[in-house]
């Protein structure tokens, strides 16, 4: 028996954005940050996050019915996840990358039609078309896409710190590690390992803070550059996190010849990010991923495991090889 066509996975993704942006607003309004301090009424919720009277039933309840948040005895109150991914109080908080979204993703997402039919960005570098060049012009926004990148790097860093044979490297290279995520969690998990974390120069406090706060500032250090012009510092492990999808084919392949260069004999390059499926049908995020960055960047894009497994071969490595992580993202990894 066939079963009948319905309209409802059309209409579910068609709305996607209604359900994407209370969610948005509700990290940037606090909601779960207030009631990780314990549950509320929605009299007192409301009035503690400005939500004026019309909206409040509504946009908590639907909060409710999305199941991201509970409501018993006319308390509202976090759901499990909601309570440990998106308190800003707590370390395990992965809002930053959800406030990027709203504040920034949410309006350039507009304009996807434009960005399809031209091929260029749609952010603040829509003029300029140098990305790092426009986000960094301005501190605020310099701290919160670092932040953000945490949110998008935590659950690869905790892989790939369990997936890696660590215990045979000394030490490793995180190439545009952002506020250090990936460097921190990897010296956190392996006291043995020395780290590097190397990004433009204006990122040098934010990775220090973070580095510092997460205290493994004795064995972790920050190396500022520009990964075009200046050569990449050595280590026996380099690690590009969502690097090479920010750039077109031939600066993917300047970066992997750079790696290749500054590894030695037998050292490894590992490149992580949502590394779409090599038949282009199953990793929907990692697919949206490369409009994000069609959205993002000049010439960006998302690769296969087969692509970036070529890649590394061109640029000299002898082995390469595709490990899944956690959820869409996979890395790839060439050694020497
Ligand atoms: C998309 S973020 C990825 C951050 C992190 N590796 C992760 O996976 O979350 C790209 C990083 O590359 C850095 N970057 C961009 N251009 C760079 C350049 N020319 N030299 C060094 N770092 C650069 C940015 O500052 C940013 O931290």
């Amino acid at each position: 028996m066939t079963t009948a066509a319905t309209p409802e996975k059309i209409f579910n993704i068609g709305f996607g954005f209604w359900s994407s942006k209370v969610l948005l607003s509700a990290v940037e309004l606090g909601v779960f940050t207030e009631l990780a301090k314990g549950p509320l009424d929605l009299a007192s919720l409301a009035h503690r996050i400005g939500l004026h009277d019309r909206a409040a039933r509504d946009f908590l309840d639907a909060l409710v019915a999305l199941k991201l948040l509970d409501r018993g005895d006319g308390l509202y109150s976090n759901s499990a996840e909601t309570d440990l991914f998106l308190d800003r109080a707590k370390p395990s908080y992965i809002g930053g990358l959800l406030e990027m979204a709203n504040t920034r993703l949410y309006s350039a997402w507009g304009a996807l039609t434009e960005a399809l039919k031209t091929g260029k960005p749609q952010n603040e570098s829509k003029d300029s078309g140098d990305l790092f060049a426009a986000l960094y012009a301005d501190p605020n926004r310099l701290r919160s896409f670092l932040a953000a990148m945490s949110g998008v790097s935590a659950g690869a860093a905790q892989a790939i710190a369990a997936k890696f044979p660590w215990k045979e490297r000394k030490s490793f290279v995180d190439v545009g590690a952002a506020q250090g995520m990936v460097t921190v969690t990897l010296a956190r998990s392996y006291p043995h390992l020395a780290g590097t974390g190397f990004d433009l120069p204006q990122v040098q406090p934010v990775f220090e803070e973070f580095a510092g706060k997460s205290g493994v500032l004795d064995r972790v250090v920050f190396r500022g550059g520009n990964f075009f012009a200046d050569p990449l510092p050595t280590a026996d492990v380099i690690i590009m996190g969502h690097i090479l999808h920010d750039w077109d084919l031939t600066q993917k392949r300047m970066l992997l010849a750079k790696a290749y260069d500054a590894l030695p004999k037998g050292g490894a390059l590992i490149v992580y990010e949502a590394i779409i499926d090599d038949e282009r049908r199953q990793n929907a995020f990692g697919l949206l991923m490369s409009l994000n960055m069609l959205i993002e960047t000049s010439g960006g894009f998302d690769f296969t495991g087969a692509d970036c497994q070529a890649w590394m071969r061109e640029a000299g490595f002898a082995e390469t090889r595709v490990e899944p992580l956690v959820g869409p993202d996979s890395m790839v990894i060439g050694v020497k």
